[in-house]
């Protein structure tokens, strides 16, 4: 059987961790786009000279013409630019909007067949722009947020509860930005809710709260210590699970920024909410029932990716 293909588009810290992940797991042969020249090839270089040590077959190349990307089986956006201290994820709304414009275009162009998962910030509003520029069908273009979100989240949790990594699961809904929602009730350890743990004097409310406000800032604190960027390590392994569970039809349940078609009062517009990522791509939206107050704050979520949209459009009219 064939080697399936990987295209990165953008070579940057993200893109970089992406491709040196998808080469130590063989997910396929890997080509890493971006519009400077030689930071691709010399990524791929290097990344190559990994092979003989690791012992992976996989071909890297790096590039900066579109038709390397034909074919492709899976494709992770990070192209745009990242935040620095001071600014939030909506600043970089207008630059990042024009570059999904034309990874859009380059993607219809020569590789509507693949499972598409984009990381470029303000990632709801970026991801349904994706969407509309490449023209692909809705199921096989999703946003990674909240695969990281919900990782940070669990860390946090398994830090203040002492107990494996393992043992937790959390989820984390709505944009991905500081309206997101941790949600408690869905949140565990070995299946023992989060308010129960509370109830079983194991935390606090009022540790879970500021767990759940470090969670909102998650990124905003990496950016804060890095200075010159943003995150990576984090986000290029959570877009890596979401790319397996497309490869190898697990058919795993993650939270993703997904097109809602009426699910949660919510039409036509990307948020985070829990989905089944198989080979069909998007094969499920899962609604779970939600506290009021859990409801209310995806609300207030579902509200602000809006306005980001409304912003989408007046900058690019061929959105409307
Ligand atoms: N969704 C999420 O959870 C997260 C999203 N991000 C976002 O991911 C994006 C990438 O982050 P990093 O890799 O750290 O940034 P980076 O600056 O290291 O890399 C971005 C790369 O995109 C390239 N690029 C710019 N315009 C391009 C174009 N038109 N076509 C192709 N490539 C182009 C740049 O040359 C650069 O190599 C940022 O927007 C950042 O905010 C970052 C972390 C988490
Ligand atoms: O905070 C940022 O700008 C990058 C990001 O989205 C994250 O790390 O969650």
């Amino acid at each position: 059987m064939a080697r399936k293909k990987i295209a990165l588009i953008g070579a940057g810290n993200i893109g970089g961790t992406l491709a040196h992940l998808a080469a130590l797991k063989s997910l396929g042969d890997i080509v890493l786009f971006d519009v400077v020249e030689g930071v691709p090839q010399g990524k791929a270089l290097d990344l190559t000279q990994c092979a003989p040590v690791e012992g992976f077959d996989a071909k890297i190349i790096g590039t900066n013409d579109y038709a390397d990307i034909a074919g492709a089986d899976v494709i992770i956006v990070t192209a745009g630019v990242a935040r620095k201290p001071g600014m939030s994820r909506d600043d970089l709304l207008g630059i990042n909007l024009k570059v999904m414009k034309s990874v859009g275009e380059g993607i219809k162009a020569n590789a509507p067949d693949a499972f598409v998962i984009c990381i470029t910030n303000p990632l709801d509003a970026m991801v349904w722009a994706l969407r509309e520029f490449s023209g692909l069908p809705a199921e096989k273009v999703v946003g990674m947020a909240g695969v990281l979100d919900s990782s940070r989240f669990s860390a946090f949790l398994a830090e203040e509860f002492q107990v494996s990594i393992k043992d937790v699961t959390s989820f984390v809904l709505g944009g991905h930005g500081d309206t997101m929602v941790p949600v408690i009730e869905y949140s565990t350890v070995s299946g023992i809710p989060v308010p129960d743990l509370i109830k079983m004097g194991r935390s606090t409310q009022e540790k879970i709260d500021a767990i759940i406000k470090r969670t909102r800032g998650g990124g905003g604190e990496i950016v804060a210590l890095l200075k010159t960027g943003s995150a990576f390590y984090a986000p290029a392994t959570s877009a890596i699970s979401m790319a397996e569970s497309y490869l190898y039809d697990q058919k795993r349940v993650l939270p993703a920024a997904v097109n809602l078609t009426g699910q949660y009062g919510v039409d036509n517009l990307y948020v985070g909410v829990p989905v089944v990522i198989g080979a069909g791509g998007v094969e499920q939206i899962v609604e779970i029932a939600l506290s009021d107050e859990a409801k209310a704050n995806l609300d207030v979520s579902v509200e602000a990716v809006k306005e980001l949209l409304v912003a989408c459009k007046a900058i690019d009219p061929s959105l409307n």
